[in-house]
């Protein structure tokens, strides 16, 4: 049988973290080895030519599953027929700029991407977004998308999940397989939370398997929070093909479903679980299935997590208010 083409839209096409996507978004690691997909790829005009080369290499991979590339500067052709779209191109924080300079930077290309998406999206739009601040500007999108149902604008978490996963693998030495029902929760940022009490390594619990509330104070919690500034660091640049891997790890959870026993976090719209208000999009535990999610429910939240998730649910609350203050929402 002949599938029919997914189209696929991802924006910032000619970035690092495009140009470590597309390639395997065409193999088959986005949706699965047996679902052809049609490319359409987002720039501003700067960044066309750019990405006409990277479509230029596309075909050269003849992949089977390749059915087409379009690339365009305008966000209402982009996000034509869009079954998926990736929102990774984003305005970076330079030098001297203060968070609500880089908020109403990118209030300027996620408030008319999500009315594009709103106008001429497929009815079951996928909406992940990757550029920072990833929470805050999926927000944006989804105010500008209000015939879209909102829990469709997620937010990317799935970085941190793996970074916390790869951490605790490495601190007492279990396979990363080994280990699951891992939580980032809150925002994308810092701030963000990953807990471990409700984790299991190889069917033990994870806190118990550690057992060193020192460690996880004082060195995981913030070597998974601080990961993105240490590879900026080391590398003179911010993560990319991690980034990349994590951009394909969310969406084909979402659509393929988690393993049964496990789950995975995303920045999905709050409703209200956990004491995190209400349409703030924040990181959740969450079970997938048949192409949609769930919170996962009635868990424990001890003392030492509910601190923290408070901390950086309050820090989404600031960049809603300030968002709501200069008009993007
Ligand atoms: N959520 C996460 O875990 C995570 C991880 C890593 C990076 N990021 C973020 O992802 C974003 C992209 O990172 P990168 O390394 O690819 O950056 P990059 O600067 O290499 O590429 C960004 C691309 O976006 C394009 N762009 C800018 N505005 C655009 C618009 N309005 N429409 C379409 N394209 C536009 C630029 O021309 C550029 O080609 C950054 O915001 C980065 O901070 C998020
Ligand atoms: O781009 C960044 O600021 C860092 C990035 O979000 C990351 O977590 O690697």
């Amino acid at each position: 049988m002949t599938r029919t083409p997914v189209n696929v839209t991802v924006t910032g096409a000619a970035g690092q973290i495009g140009y470590a996507l597309l390639f395997r978004i065409a193999s088959g690691h986005l949706l699965g080895a047996d679902v052809p997909v049609k490319l359409s790829l987002l720039e501003i005009p700067q960044g066309l030519k750019a990405a006409e080369g990277t479509a230029m290499e596309l075909e050269d991979c003849a992949f089977p599953l390749l059915r087409g590339i379009d690339i365009t500067d305008d966000p209402n052709v982009a996000f034509d027929g869009a079954n998926v779209a990736l929102l990774v191109g984003a305005r970076p924080r330079t030098k001297g700029m203060e968070r609500g300079d880089l908020l109403s930077a990118n209030g300027g290309i996620f408030k008319p991407q999500g009315k594009a998406i709103n106008d001429n999206a497929a009815d079951d739009i996928k909406v992940l977004v990757v550029g920072n601040p990833a929470n805050t500007n999926a927000l944006i999108a989804q105010a500008a998308a209000p015939d879209v149902p909102a829990e469709r604008f997620t937010a990317m978490t799935r970085l941190d999940h793996n970074r916390a996963i790869s951490q605790l693998a490495k601190k007492t030495g279990a396979a990363v397989t080994d280990i699951k029902r891992l939580t980032i929760w809150g925002n994308h940022s810092a701030t963000q939370y990953p807990n471990i009490f409700h984790a299991e390594i190889a069917g033990k619990n994870a806190a118990e398997v550690v057992n060193d509330e020192k460690w996880l104070a004082d060195t995981f919690i913030p070597t998974v929070a601080k990961r993105g500034a240490a590879i900026i660091e080391a590398r003179g640049a911010s993560s990319a093909a991690s980034a990349a891997n994590a951009a394909l790890d969310h969406v084909y959870t979402w659509v393929n479903g988690t393993a049964e026993g496990d789950w995975t976090s995303m920045g999905i719209p709050s409703d209200g679980s956990y004491g995190v208000p209400e349409g703030l999009i924040s990181s959740f535990p969450v079970t997938t299935k048949d192409g949609k999610y769930e919170i996962v429910q009635g868990l424990d939240i001890n003392d030492f997590s509910r601190a923290r998730i408070d901390a950086s649910v309050k820090e989404l609350e600031e960049e809603r208010a300030a968002v709501r203050e200069l008009g993007l929402i």
